[in-house]
């Protein structure tokens, strides 16, 4: 299809800091009417089209934007200024820890999860045994998440996220969940999700990924657009410049 399923102008998002050391005075200083509080730009001013279908990736260094813009395509997070049309109702984040609730069961927080991510409750219904079977934690899912180990939570983490159908699919850098029998099974199910069809956003620091799966990069340093276009290479720029 030739219809452009994102269309973002000029995005630019700030973010206000205050200073850790001088939090208790920042807070004061809110409160007044000249505070000290600092703005930093996470993105700026970025334009890009994504047509229906392709796939994207997105690189850049830690903290160049790439998360923020992600929260942004998922309407989770809105720009400052900017333009942001997205062609469809149908959009999930895939992202780890979007938020456990310790007293809860596992098989509770599914549903929270499941609904935070867009899921409805049949949704959740219907996929509730198959999540729990891909999680592996069938022994434990009536506990509360409190108990669980870290490994554990990302298992159940991922397992949530694998299963949502959306039509835009944005990945925040999941790729390497739980031991290595997990990993593989949780490679294979992305890549099950990574059809022709769907349009899919993908951050991750794995440039082999990037390279299999992608038809276009684009490589955002310091909340700006360094470089895009055909995946190859953008990634064989980055790499050069990232020896
Ligand atoms: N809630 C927030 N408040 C203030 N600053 C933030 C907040 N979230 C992110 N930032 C800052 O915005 C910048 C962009 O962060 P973002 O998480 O989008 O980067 P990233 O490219 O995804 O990084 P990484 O590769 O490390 O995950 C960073 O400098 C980060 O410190």
């Amino acid at each position: 299809m030739d219809k452009n399923i994102i269309e973002a102008r000029n995005l630019t998002l700030e973010y206000t800091l205050i200073k850790r050391t001088d939090l208790k005075r920042g807070i004061m200083g809110a409160l007044k009417k000249h505070s000290e509080k600092k703005k930093f730009k996470a993105l700026n001013d970025v334009s890009f089209e994504i047509k229906h279908g392709k796939k994207i990736g997105l690189i850049g260094s830690n903290g160049s934007g790439k998360s923020t813009l992600l929260r942004m395509l998922a309407g989770t997070m809105a720009q400052d200024s900017g333009e942001l049309k997205i062609d469809t109702e149908s959009v999930s984040l895939m992202a780890l820890g979007v938020g456990f609730e310790g007293e809860l069961s596992g098989r509770e927080n599914i549903y929270i999860n499941g609904l935070l991510l867009g899921y409805s409750k049949a949704q959740i219904d219907e996929k509730l045994e198959e999540i729990i079977e891909f999680s592996e934690l069938e022994g434990f899912i009536e506990n509360p998440i409190k108990t669980y180990s870290s490994g554990m939570k990302s298992k159940l983490s991922f397992a949530i996220a694998a299963h949502i159908e959306p039509e835009l699919l944005l990945i925040d850098e999941i790729f390497s969940v739980g031991d290595a029998k997990f990993r593989k099974k949780s490679e294979a199910k992305i890549m099950s999700l990574i059809h022709d069809e769907r349009t899919v956003v993908m951050v991750s620091h794995n440039m082999g990924i990037l390279e299999r799966l992608c038809d276009e990069v684009i490589w955002l340093e310091k909340g700006k657009i360094k470089m895009q276009g055909e995946a190859k290479k953008v990634l064989e720029e980055y790499k050069l410049e990232n020896k």
